[in-house]
């Protein structure tokens, strides 16, 4: 693993984000023609952190926002692999290398949080951690991440196999009907975040953990990896909102064709120890990249709209 803090050599203010990379994934990025591209920000302010009953910190809407317009715009503050590659001995069960996995992951994320700007540093350990069974610093990873896709030599497409943790972008709450979308920006190693609808001013900006498309027992499944129940309208009325979920409409796009590059993506890295070391055998990590190249999927195929506002 190679540490690599990314564009410290720009001014102070400029946003810098450690990343703890393999082989290859840095020239990936400094082979790109005009790398670093600037962040392209939006006109005015569009969001502030604020506080939501039963669900901590979260981002709100300070002005109306049309579908398709940029939110946001975020370097992360560190980018890590989703699973390291460590060595696995025979006799090994998964639950012990999913915690040898964890203990490497976190001596790199302490190695990362101790190079950082301080200030950086400050921001990640004021993150949320849902994750208290495991030490803070991976706790934090694994509730804040998000997926980081193409870094990866070799890989084409959406390989999912780094999560980054972003100050803002990582303040974003769930919902199964939710308003915002991210992509990433390989040039300017920046996530920005879209609105999918109409969001009047005020609005709780939300986000996707997990697969609208399955039924709300599956949701609520893969949710409960981030320790909270989800209350929105589709789940507060699961059978109804089901069948609507199956319905095709729920794939059918209303964006505008300009904004149909909107990816969305999941958050990243919270069902690797449950689903794969828990349910699956095997590598460690493999299975969850295998689930996270299906999580950045063209938004024409994704948005429900429809249901959102009948939700
Ligand atoms: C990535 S953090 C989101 C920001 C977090 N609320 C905070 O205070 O920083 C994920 C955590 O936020 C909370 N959360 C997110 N969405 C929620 C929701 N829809 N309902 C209740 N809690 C939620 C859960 O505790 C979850 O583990």
């Amino acid at each position: 693993m190679r540490h690599t803090s990314l564009l410290s050599n720009r001014p102070a203010d400029e946003p810098v984000s450690h990343c703890i990379f393999y082989p290859g994934s840095k020239e990936v990025l400094t082979e790109l023609p005009g790398f670093p591209q600037p962040l392209m920000h939006p006109a005015t302010p569009t969001f502030r952190v604020a506080t939501f009953p039963g669900k901590g910190m979260g981002l709100v809407s300070t002005r109306a926002l049309k579908m398709g317009d940029l939110i946001l715009t975020e370097r992360p503050l560190i980018a890590a692999p989703q699973a390291m590659p460590i060595y696995r001995p025979k006799n090994c069960t998964d639950q012990e290398h999913l915690q040898r996995g964890l203990a490497e992951l976190e001596r790199h994320l302490m190695i990362a949080l101790q190079r950082m700007r301080p200030a950086s540093t400050a921001a990640y350990l004021a993150l949320a951690n849902s994750c208290k069974k495991e030490g803070l610093i991976v706790g934090i990873f694994l509730t804040n991440g998000l997926e980081l896709a193409g870094l990866w030599p070799g890989v084409q497409g959406v390989g999912g196999n780094y999560s980054a943790v972003c100050k803002d972008i990582s303040r974003l709450n769930h919902s199964c009907s939710p308003n915002t979308s991210t992509s990433f920006d390989l040039a300017s190693l920046s996530y920005r975040l879209y609105a999918v609808r109409d969001i009047v001013a005020g609005e709780e900006l939300t986000y996707q953990y997990t697969n609208v498309e399955v039924p709300a027992s599956e949701r609520r499944q893969v949710l409960k990896g981030y320790d909270f129940v989800c209350a929105c309208a589709a789940c507060k009325d699961a059978p109804a909102s089901d069948v609507r979920r199956y319905h095709p409409s729920f794939r059918r796009s209303p964006l505008p064709r300009a904004h149909r590059n909107i990816v969305f993506r999941r958050r990243s890295c919270r069902q690797m120890p449950r689903t794969h070391c828990a349910d699956r055998g095997g590598g460690f990590g493999t299975h969850h990249i295998a689930r996270q190249s299906h999580s950045g999927v063209d938004v024409r195929a994704h948005l429900p709209l429809r249901c959102q506002r009948s939700e």
